[in-house]
């Protein structure tokens, strides 16, 4: 069995963690890149907070290269077998990284900025912003690093302005397909 890598794209607040749960129903690992930034945050700061996670992102990226999570996160999938999915890819050259391992598809989701920061307020996540100024800046934040570029190039699209329902119904059947391809595309083989 062939690796197949389920890219995972959204702005902050589209919904991508309806795709991450979907994924464990089907019994599929879940990687999230967010997780590298994780280790790597508290190795340079000691303290994990939304400053300090933003910080370490644009200092890895400049320090040991634009593509440095992505390597990070590929140490821990290239033994795996199957479809898996990555969760918080944000650029064209990260996507790069991972096609050369695997086969993937950019699966995004999206949702107006209107809707994401309201729900974005609801979730009540420590250091989510809480006005929309603070939003705004987040979101040129991501796009700087090119997440708008992978979302443009997306395989599948996940458009969640509906219920949490819809949104699941959409990633559970998108996934389910790809893994009977997948499987049916190593049985051929
Ligand atoms: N269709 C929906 N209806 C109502 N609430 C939703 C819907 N989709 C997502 N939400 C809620 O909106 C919030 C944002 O979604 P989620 O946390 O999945 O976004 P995300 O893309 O993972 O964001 P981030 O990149 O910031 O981690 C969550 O509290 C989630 O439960």
């Amino acid at each position: 069995m062939k690796l197949f890598i389920v890219l995972v794209a959204g702005m902050p607040g589209a919904g991508k963690s309806i795709v991450s749960k979907a994924a464990r129903d089907l019994g599929l690992p879940v990687y999230n890149m967010g997780d590298v930034i994780r280790m790597e945050t508290s190795r340079l700061y000691g303290i994990i907070t939304p400053e300090t996670m933003r910080e370490t992102s644009r200092r890895v990226r400049k320090l040991y290269g634009e593509d440095y999570v992505a390597r990070k996160t590929i140490e821990q999938i290239k033994e795996k077998r199957g479809v898996i999915v990555v969760d918080g890819v944000r650029s064209l050259v990260e996507v790069e990284v991972f096609k050369k391992y695997a086969e993937t598809v950019i699966l995004a989701v999206h949702a107006s900025p209107k809707t994401r920061f309201e729900r974005i307020r609801k979730r009540n996540r420590p250091g989510d912003p809480d006005n929309w100024e603070d939003f705004v800046k987040r979101d040129l934040t991501e796009l700087q690093f090119g997440l708008g570029n992978v979302i443009a190039l997306a395989d599948y699209m996940i458009v969640n302005e509906g219920s949490i329902e819809e949104a699941y119904r959409g990633a559970y059947n998108i996934l389910k397909k790809l893994v009977e391809k997948n499987a049916k595309d190593n049985s051929d083989s």
